[in-house]
């Protein structure tokens, strides 16, 4: 059995990641933690009573093998040096960490010889789409990225756009064609390397993402549309699965799928 504790059990994603482990017969929820909830009754949240519910991070002292953490990007680097420190697999879709933050966790798992994975996006529409737009880099210089997202979302850009920015960069090895920063009412995005990325935020959207590439006289459209939360939990399973046999942390599902 696969004993997994969920890190913002609560929330939007945390419930789904809940739900998947209690519908799966190989795994079973052991704790869920949130340090801004007060009731720590697991039953007030619809969970089993041997349940523990944690609301800070020192008093955790459940064995577990797996840390999902679906919580807020502000909490996710601290949250995931405590899970690997204590020697509890990550499993992380929490965006908003950096490049030297992602790095440095890397580095932690890997010298305990831990498996884990972050992962941007668990959605497979999204890992194609970013994998589609890497094959399209090599043949197109100029490039844009349009994300749309839920108006809850804190960050922006958001994590797959800066994933999908960063891929494109290495799929051109790091040519790219400099931009003009006379934009004082920032209407043209933020810029990754030369790529604009543009962050939308509205009700109606979960999380959409288009990749526009342009040369002369075409255009390249890759889009990907997520319209449930539910499409990332095959994704989440899966990379349980997957990280229980290996011996360090992977960056992106599309190293395991
Ligand atoms: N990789 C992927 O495939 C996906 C990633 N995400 C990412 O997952 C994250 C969560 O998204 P979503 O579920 O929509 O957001 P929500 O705001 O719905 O959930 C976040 C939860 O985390 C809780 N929380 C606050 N502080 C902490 C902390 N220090 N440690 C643990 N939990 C905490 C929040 O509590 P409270 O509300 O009480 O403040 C809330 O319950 C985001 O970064 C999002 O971008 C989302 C979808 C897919
Ligand atoms: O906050 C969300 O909703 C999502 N966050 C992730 C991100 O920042 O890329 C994944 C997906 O876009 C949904």
């Amino acid at each position: 059995m696969i004993n997994v504790i969920v890190s913002g059990f609560n929330g939007s994603m945390g419930q789904k990641a809940v739900k998947m482990v209690n519908e799966s017969t190989d795994m079973q929820l052991v704790a869920g933690f949130n340090p801004v909830v007060k009731d720590l009754n697991p039953e007030n949240y619809g969970l089993n009573k041997n349940v523990k519910i944690f609301n800070q991070v020192s008093k955790i002292d459940t064995k577990a093998d797996v840390w999902i953490d679906f919580s807020i990007p502000s909490a996710v680097f601290d949250n995931t040096k405590f899970a690997i420190g204590k020697g509890i697999r990550p499993v992380i879709g929490t965006s908003g960490m950096s490049e030297d933050q992602t790095a440095e966790l890397k580095k932690m798992a890997d010298a305990k010889g831990l498996g884990g994975i972050i992962a941007s996006n668990f959605g497979l529409s999204a890992v194609l789409m970013m994998k589609f737009a890497q094959v399209a880099a090599k043949y197109f210089d100029e490039s844009e990225i349009v994300e749309k997202h839920h108006e809850d979302k804190i960050d922006a850009p958001s994590g797959t756009a800066l994933n999908t920015a960063r891929l494109i960069y290495q799929a051109r090895g790091h040519e790219q064609i400099p931009h003009s920063n006379n934009d004082p009412m920032h209407t043209r995005g933020g810029d990754y390397h030369g790529i604009k990325i543009h962050a939308l935020r509205l009700p109606g959207f979960v999380a959409d993402e288009e990749v526009i590439f342009g040369g002369v006289g075409e255009t390249l459209t890759i889009s990907q549309s997520t319209t449930d939360r539910e499409s990332f939990m095959t994704g989440v399973k899966l990379a349980i699965h997957e990280i229980m046999s290996i011996d360090h942390l992977v960056i992106g599902l599309e190293q395991i799928i």
